[in-house]
């Protein structure tokens, strides 16, 4: 089965919302919200990958981010590996860059069927407050 390893930023600002954007009609796991981010290319670190796509999907420059865990996932027919980063420090303002739905939610009310079931169990973390 083929494995993708994926850098996904949690992007939190001083109001302790988070930044997310909807998935295209078109892609895997299709109109679900996610977390910014993408695929690690093989040349590059999960850090290098995540500031790559968040400038190409949000327009931001990372300053700040920290490394909050790992998700191992297997879909129908892709096995994932997420690597979560914690993002509090950037130059610029997220927008959907490529076009996509975007909006800030509070960090205590994000709603976990509304992302893939590879995000769940970081869902609840951070609903908890323990991130
Ligand atoms: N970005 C992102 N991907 C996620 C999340 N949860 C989750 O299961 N995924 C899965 C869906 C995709 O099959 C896989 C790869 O992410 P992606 O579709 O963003 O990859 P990408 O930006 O490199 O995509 P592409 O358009 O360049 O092909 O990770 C999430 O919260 N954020
Ligand atoms: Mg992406």
């Amino acid at each position: 089965m083929k494995h993708l390893q994926v850098a996904v930023g949690i992007i939190r600002n001083t109001e302790r919302q988070i930044f997310l954007a909807q998935r295209a009609a078109s892609s895997y796991m299709a109109n679900k919200w996610e977390f910014p981010g993408g695929k690690i290319e093989q040349d590059e670190s999960a850090e290098q990958a995540l500031k790559r796509e968040l400038m190409e999907e949000t327009g931001i420059e990372v300053t700040s981010a920290s490394a909050i865990g790992q998700a191992d996932h297997s879909y129908e027919d892709l096995r994932v590996t997420l690597h979560f980063f914690l993002v509090e420090g950037w130059n610029g303002e997220p927008y959907g860059r490529e076009g996509q739905p975007q909006r800030w939610v509070e960090q205590q009310d994000l709603v976990a069927d509304e992302f893939p079931p590879a995000n769940h169990e970081l869902i609840s973390r951070l609903v908890a407050g323990e991130i």
